[in-house]
């Protein structure tokens, strides 16, 4: 999502995954600063179970976003971005602990075919900004939204929202994004689609697990990133927010109250064309959310495949 011209040109860099560095700047931020900013549910959004707000301070680095970036030379894109025969993805799994972990595959799907998913989503998904609820207030979504489902299924609602299912007929591209998908992960099976869109630097989906019981208890969710980056944090729930105790793996009491470290707190920078999974005990044991972005001022969508059982 982030693209700036350096951003943009996909430079092999890092692979996005950092750790937070400094447990102090991801904040459980205080109810009450939704309570101020009524009309736009600020960092606030019931969608599985908890959810708290962000500050925003995370993370000092920038995170310029131009949506003409796309324009730039092709020609360091080409260099880095062209594959050698050999050269599959590079796949990196992020141990979370007691069961949970993540899969980041930065150059999941190639550029310039990513930029054409871009823009057929950008034009064709039906796009609606519904009115949540969030602590019994009315209030904007943050971003874009748009549900594709297979027929039949439990419909999902989420902050008092059940979003319309539409047909993955309706939209082909998505279904070669999955087929992708399906390659990438053998074995797994998705029957739903959240398409989220953040046209900006203010959209952003606050802090929540994707922990629906519809989804079962330990939900495979395949996110693949369009478009701007943003940084994608994740934070242990604290423990009355989590069940793992009910599982028996939570230890002692004693142990369970320990302070927030930095195994606590993980942060990816989730590229164009990206993949990011979610699996195990994620959504039991863990928030996460795309937090504002000062700099980040392109558009971004984001596809969570999940499984509705
Ligand atoms: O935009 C993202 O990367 C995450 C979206 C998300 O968490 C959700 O739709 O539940
Ligand atoms: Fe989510």
């Amino acid at each position: 999502m982030n693209s700036t011209a350096a951003n943009r040109s996909n430079q092999p860099s890092s692979d996005g995954i950092s750790e937070v560095l400094n447990s102090g700047q991801i904040t459980t931020n205080d109810e009450a600063e939704s309570l101020h900013k009524k009309n736009n549910c600020s960092g606030y959004e019931l969608t599985g179970s908890d959810t708290f707000s962000d500050n925003g301070s995370l993370n000092k680095k920038r995170l310029h976003c131009h949506q003409d970036q796309r324009r730039m030379s092709l020609t360091s894109i080409v260099a880095v971005e062209t594959p050698s025969s050999t050269d599959a993805p590079t796949r990196r799994t992020i141990d979370l602990g007691h069961g949970s972990d993540l899969i980041y595959i930065q150059r999941f799907l190639p550029f310039q075919q990513s930029w054409s998913f871009f823009d057929f989503l950008d034009k064709h998904i039906p796009w609606t900004r519904p009115t949540i609820r969030v602590f019994g207030r009315s209030c904007l979504q943050p971003r874009d939204t748009c549900y594709v489902a297979s027929s039949g299924l439990t419909s999902l609602v989420y902050s008092g929202y059940q979003p319309n299912a539409y047909s993955w007929d309706d939209f082909p591209p998505l279904k070669e994004i999955l087929d992708a998908i399906y390659k990438a992960l053998p074995g797994s099976r998705f029957n739903s689609l959240l398409l989220n869109r953040y046209k900006g630097a203010s959209d952003y989906v606050a802090w929540h697990a994707d922990d629906e019981k519809i989804y079962g208890p330990t939900p495979e969710i395949a996110s693949v990133s369009f478009g701007c980056e943003r940084d994608f944090v994740l934070k242990k729930k604290k423990h009355e927010e989590s069940s793992q105790e009910k599982t028996g793996d939570g230890g002692p009491a004693k142990k369970r109250l320990k302070r927030s470290s930095r195994e606590d707190q993980q942060s990816l920078t989730l590229k164009h064309g990206s993949l990011l999974v979610m699996r195990g005990y994620t959504q039991r044991d863990w928030l996460h959310s795309v937090p504002k972005r000062a700099k980040a001022e392109g558009t971004r969508i984001n596809l969570t495949f999940r499984l509705v059982l």
